[in-house]
C-alpha cells in the first residue's frame, strides 16, 4: 500500500484541480483513502513526495464522493477546506431551515448524513441505541437520494436538527457537480457505497480526538463563563 504526504492534486473531469496542502497522510488502496498522522516521511531522493489521485465522471453526471469519520474528527474542518479549494465559500442554503446541516458552494454540496437519522433524539433514547447504530439510520432513503442526486434528479431531503434533536421538515437540494455525502455511514450501505467515486475515511488517534475534544469543551467554557 502506497503512502504519501498529502500535498495532493486531484482533477475532476480534468477541468477542475486542487491542492490541499496538509499535515495528515494518507495511504492508497484502489480508490480509497486513509488519513492518518505520522512522523514526517520524505521520498528516497529527500524530498517530500507528492501524489496525484484523479477521479472522474461522465460530464453530466454529479461526481460522489464519500466522506466518514467518527463523531467529532474532523469532517466538518476538513469539508469545509476541501470545498474552499473547489473554489467559492461554502454556506447553507439561502433562506432555508437556519439549522440546516447542509453547505453550498460554486462546485459543492456538502450532504450530512446525520440527515438519515430515522430515529430522533429521544427515540434512540427510548431503543437504547446511539446515532452509529445502523437502525438509527434510514440507508433505503440514503441510497434513494444520492442516486437520484447523481443521476441529476433533486430531492427533499430530511433535516436532522442538531440543536432540538429533532427531524425537521425537508429542504430541497439540487444535483450539484460535486456531491459530498460525509457523516458516520458513507460506505456502509452497499449500494450507497457503490455509489461512491471516491471514498476518505479520517482515521483519528484517540489521543488526538481527545486533544481536539478538550480544545472545543474549553472554548466553549470560556464563551460561557464570559472569558470568550
Ligand atoms: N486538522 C485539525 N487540526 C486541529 N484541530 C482540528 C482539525 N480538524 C478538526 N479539528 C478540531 O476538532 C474539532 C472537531 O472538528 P469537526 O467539527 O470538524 O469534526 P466533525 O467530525 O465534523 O464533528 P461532528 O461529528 O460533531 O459534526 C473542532 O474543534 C476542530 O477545530
Ligand atoms: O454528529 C453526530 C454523528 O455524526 C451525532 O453524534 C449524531 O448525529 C447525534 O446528534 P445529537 O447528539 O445532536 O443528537
Amino acid at each position: 500500500m502506497a503512502v504519501c504526504p498529502v500535498y495532493t492534486t486531484q482533477s475532476l473531469n480534468s477541468t477542475c484541480s486542487i491542492s490541499t496542502p496538509s499535515k495528515t497522510h494518507f495511504s492508497s488502496h484502489h480508490n480509497h483513502l486513509v488519513f492518518y498522522r505520522t512522523s514526517k516521511r520524505t521520498s528516497k531522493r529527500g524530498g517530500s513526495s507528492s501524489c496525484v489521485i484523479t477521479c472522474s465522471a461522465g460530464d453530466s453526471q454529479t461526481v460522489v464522493i464519500g466522506l466518514a469519520a467518527d463523531s467529532g474528527c474532523g469532517k466538518s474542518t476538513f469539508m469545509r477546506r476541501l470545498t474552499s479549494v473547489f473554489g467559492g465559500a461554502a454556506e447553507p442554503p439561502k433562506g432555508g431551515n437556519p439549522d440546516s446541516n447542509t453547505l453550498i458552494s460554486d462546485m459543492t454540496t456538502v450532504i450530512c448524513l446525520d440527515d438519515y437519522h430515522s430515529l430522533d433524539r429521544t427515540g434512540r433514547k427510548e431503543k437504547g441505541v446511539t446515532a452509529l447504530d445502523p437502525r438509527a439510520n434510514d440507508f433505503d432513503l440514503m441510497y434513494e437520494q444520492v442516486k437520484a442526486l447523481k443521476s441529476g434528479i433533486a430531492v427533499d431531503k430530511p433535516i436532522y436538527n442538531h440543536v432540538s434533536g429533532l427531524l425537521d421538515p425537508p429542504e430541497l437540494i439540487k444535483p450539484p457537480k460535486i456531491l459530498v455525502i460525509e457523516g458516520l455511514h458513507p460506505m456502509f450501505d452497499e449500494r450507497v457505497r457503490d455509489l461512491l467515486d471516491f471514498s476518505i475515511y479520517l482515521d483519528i488517534s484517540n489521543e488526538v480526538k481527545f486533544a481536539w475534544k478538550i480544545q472545543v469543551t474549553n472554548f466553549l467554557t470560556n464563551i460561557a463563563e464570559g472569558h470568550g
